[in-house]
């Protein structure tokens, strides 16, 4: 039985392979959804070591997720691959939220933004033989509802767990819509890749067919 070959990407060239430095599941279906063929692999990076250095630095959200991409892509070992590292920090009247470790944690989180307007710091780079080659950060901003708390209570029970694998403890392509009463920005971006940006840095990287 001949070993089976994955097709060939149809959209891409196959000279160049593409990896994806993330273990988000997200990000992960935003590039399948695109017709991206890539590898994935979840980088060990100390993350909470970095945004306090950071911090402690003086940078805001935006470059300290920057930094925090940077380490994801030139934390796994390449070789010829294109790598894409990319992360997200959530800030709201200059606090920073990391995701929620329980749904008590999520509970407390979205109690804490609601009826106010948070910032998605939504940084990706691309990464190639261990040099950064392209960075690129956006910034959306999302306004919620002053829900009530039987609504906050019915949105936990209906999300459960999956609400935790999201810095804002919302998938925007879920319930997580139902939180807000206005967004400005693209909602790729929001659910953890600026997709235009990056696709159209892969096409400049001859990695994608123009
Ligand atoms: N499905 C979904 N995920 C979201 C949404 N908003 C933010 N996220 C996810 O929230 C996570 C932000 O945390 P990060 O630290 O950037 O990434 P991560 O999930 O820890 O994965 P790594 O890249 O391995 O660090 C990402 O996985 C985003 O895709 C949303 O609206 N929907």
């Amino acid at each position: 039985m001949p070993a089976l070959v994955p097709p060939p990407a149809l959209l891409q060239n196959n000279e160049s392979p593409l990896l994806l430095a993330s273990g988000s599941h997200s990000r992960r279906r935003m590039l399948e959804n695109a017709g991206l063929v890539f590898e994935s692999l979840t980088p060990g990076v100390d993350e909470d070591s970095i945004k306090h250095q950071a911090r402690k630095a003086g940078c805001n959200a935006a470059t300290t997720a920057l930094k925090l991409a940077e380490a994801k892509a030139l934390a796994v070992a390449g070789g010829d691959a294109v790598v894409i590292g990319a992360d997200q920090m959530l800030s709201c009247q200059d606090r920073w939220y990391d995701k929620p470790t329980s749904l008590e944690d999520a509970r407390a989180q979205l109690r804490t933004l609601r009826g106010q307007t948070h910032c998605l710091h939504t940084a990706v780079v691309l990464a190639r033989h261990g040099q950064v080659v392209w960075r690129h950060v956006e910034e959306p901003r999302l306004s919620m509802r002053a829900f009530s708390d039987t609504f906050l209570t019915r949105y936990l029970q209906a999300e459960g767990a999956r609400c935790l694998s999201s810095v804002g403890a919302y998938r925007l392509e879920g319930p997580g819509l139902l939180l807000f009463w206005h967004i400005e920005g693209d909602s790729f971006t929001i659910q953890g890749l600026p997709m235009l940006a990056l696709m159209a840095a892969l096409r400049q990287m001859n990695v994608l067919l123009d």
